[in-house]
């Protein structure tokens, strides 16, 4: 499946890179990038924009070009890759049968991933409508990522909405809470450190001990306490119940509207 070429080398390219490289998945020598704006001494030991007639030598295509642009992004390229290329393409919202058919027919895997394949710690939600295609997309992602195999590609969006934009919902809700300690009076130092080293402990005890985030919740609210207090504001009407379904709705609502 190497050499592997890379249409795109932004923030997910580049974490997807970055993982490979700390996973010792794939030797840089078998990465051909693709991308105008990058710095081939970000990329050393890999194929840098070469010459297009280069670009034959590559097994698997991965596109990570935004979704607006992944048609003018390909067009020069396709007449140049070989006919059993493998496409995985991680581009929001736009369908394999579009993609395969802009690269000739070509197989396509899509997978949503997350931007914490850059530790070995990111998600890679995954369709596809060959078995090959989904081989090659399991073994570009498996070194990085939990995956979690769709068996319609509709889910896709749903996948997008809860796990390929997620991140960004934590990282929002810890600028909200720093904010609002400091708010409250702390140091805004103070409250950022807090608040960051709360949430992170949080998240490893729920890797740890593998109990029920339900449960672990109780582990924290005393009947009558001050979590209660605080759970009955975020649980309650308007709360997260009503919130994050709205979420992911505006969420899945643009992912189709980015596949056209
Ligand atoms: N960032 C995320 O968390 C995330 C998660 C899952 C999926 N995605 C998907 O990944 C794709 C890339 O998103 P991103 O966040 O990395 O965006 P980005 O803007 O950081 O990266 C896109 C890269 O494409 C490059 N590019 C522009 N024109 C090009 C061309 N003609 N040929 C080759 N490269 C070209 C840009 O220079 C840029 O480096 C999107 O389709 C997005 O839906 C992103
Ligand atoms: N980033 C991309 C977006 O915001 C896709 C999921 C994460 O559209």
């Amino acid at each position: 499946m190497t050499p592997i070429l890379l249409l795109g080398a932004g923030r997910m390219g580049g974490a997807l890179i970055q993982g490979w490289r700390e996973a010792g998945a794939f030797p840089v020598a078998d990465l051909i990038v693709r991308d105008p704006n990058v710095d081939p001494a970000a990329f050393v030991g890999a194929l840098v924009n070469p010459p297009l007639e280069a670009l034959s030598a590559a097994k698997t295509v991965l596109l990570a070009v935004k979704p607006q642009i992944w048609r003018e992004a390909i067009e020069d390229v396709v007449p140049h890759l070989a006919p059993d290329a493998v496409i995985v393409s991680i581009a929001a919202g736009v369908r394999a049968a579009d993609i395969s058919a802009a690269f000739g027919g070509r197989a396509v895997a899509r997978v949503m991933p997350t931007t914490a394949v850059a530790i070995g710690r990111g998600t890679a939600s995954i369709f596809a409508d060959t078995p090959d295609a989904r081989s090659v997309a399991h073994a570009l992602f498996a070194p990085v990522a939990t995956m979690v195999d769709l068996d319609r590609e509709d889910l896709l969006h749903a996948a997008t909405a809860v796990s390929g934009s997620a991140p960004a919902y934590l990282y929002a809700f810890v600028e909200a809470l720093e904010a609002a300690g400091a708010g409250v009076g702390l140091d805004p130092a103070a409250s950022a450190k807090l608040a960051r080293a709360t949430i992170i402990g949080a998240a490893a005890l729920m890797e740890a001990g593998g109990e029920e985030p339900s449960e672990l919740r109780k582990q924290v609210t005393s009947p009558g306490g001050t979590t209660a207090a605080a759970l009955a504001v975020l649980m309650g009407e308007g709360g997260f119940g009503d919130l994050l379904p709205r979420a992911l709705d505006a969420a899945i609502a643009r992912s189709k509207a980015l596949g056209g």
